[in-house]
C-alpha cells in the first residue's frame, strides 16, 4: 500500500519511521510519503492560509497550495487511483470497519489540515477525479489532523498482512469484525501466575481452550456493558446468543 500524506508539519510523522509500521516501510510492504504543503507555496512567506469569507474567528487554509499539491502528489491520470482522505471533526466517525475497508485499498492520500479547516473547494475540486472521504476520529478539539493522520494510518497499515508478527493478531481485537463484532476486550494477564496477591484466573491456566474462548467472551460483554453499554444497545440481536444474555 502507498500512503501519502500532505502537512505543514511533516516532522510531526517521524514515528512512523519507529516499530512495526517502520519495519513494514523498510520491507516494502509500506509506501509513506511525506509532502510539506508548503512546497506548493509561491510567496516569501510561503502562506498557507488566510481570513474566512463571511468573517469570524480563526484562519482558513487556502484551496492554491492544496489543489497544486494533490495535482503534483496524485497527477492527471492516476492508476491506480488513491482515496483522498480528509481527517476533520465534521467527519464521518472512524471506525475499525472503515480501517478494515481502507486496508484494501491500493492507495490512500491524507490531506492535513490545521486552523479552522481547509477551504471547502479543495475536496470538491479533488472529488471530481479520486473519492473523497471526510473522517473524524472523535468529539473533541484538535490542533490539526496531523494526529488523527496518525491513529488512521496505524489503524489501518496494522492490519496489512505482514505488518503484525506471529505473535500478534488483528482477529482479537476490540471491534475486530466477526469474532468481537462491536465488543471491546476483556482482561488479559501473562506470568507471574501470582502478583502482589492477585492471582490469574484459573480458567485461563486450566488448558481447555472452549472455557477460554468463552470466559473472554463474558468478559468482555460485562467490560463493553460497563464501558461502552450503547455498543450492547446497538448490536444486532442474533450477536448475542442465549448464553450471552446470561452474563
Ligand atoms: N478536533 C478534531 C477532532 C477529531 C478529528 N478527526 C480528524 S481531524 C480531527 C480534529
Amino acid at each position: 500500500m502507498r500512503i501519502d500524506i500532505i502537512t505543514i508539519f511533516p516532522d510531526y510523522f517521524t514515528p512512523l519511521e519507529l516499530s512495526l509500521i517502520g519495519k513494514a516501510r523498510k520491507s516494502g510492504i509500506l509506501d509513506i510519503r511525506l509532502h510539506d504543503l508548503r512546497s506548493w507555496t509561491h510567496d516569501r512567506h510561503h502562506t498557507v492560509d488566510d481570513t474566512p469569507y463571511g468573517g469570524g474567528p480563526g484562519m482558513v487554509m487556502k484551496p492554491q497550495p492544496w489543489g497544486e499539491a494533490l495535482d503534483a502528489v496524485v497527477g492527471a491520470a492516476p492508476d491506480p487511483v488513491p482515496r483522498l482522505i480528509l481527517p476533520t471533526p465534521s467527519g464521518v466517525p472512524f471506525t475499525q470497519r472503515h480501517a478494515a475497508r481502507l486496508a484494501g485499498e491500493p492507495w490512500l492520500v491524507f490531506a492535513c489540515g490545521r486552523y479552522e479547516g481547509i477551504d471547502s473547494r479543495v475536496a470538491v475540486d479533488a472529488a471530481r477525479r479520486m473519492p473523497v472521504e471526510e473522517l473524524s476520529i472523535g468529539d473533541y478539539v484538535l490542533a490539526g489532523g496531523e494526529s488523527a493522520t496518525l491513529v488512521m494510518v496505524e489503524t489501518v497499515s496494522r492490519l496489512l498482512p505482514g505488518v503484525l508478527g506471529n505473535t500478534e493478531s488483528a482477529e482479537q481485537d476490540s471491534f475486530a469484525p466477526g469474532v468481537m463484532d462491536d465488543l471491546v476486550e476483556g482482561p488479559v494477564y501473562t506470568k507471574p501466575a501470582e502478583w502482589r496477591g492477585q492471582e490469574v484466573p484459573p480458567v485461563l491456566l486450566s488448558g481447555h481452550h472452549g472455557a477460554v474462548d468463552r470466559w473472554r467472551r463474558d468478559e468482555a460483554l460485562r467490560r463493553t456493558a460497563r464501558n461502552r453499554p450503547e455498543l450492547l444497545r446497538r448490536m444486532a440481536p442474533d450477536r448475542l446468543d442465549r448464553r450471552d444474555r446470561e452474563v
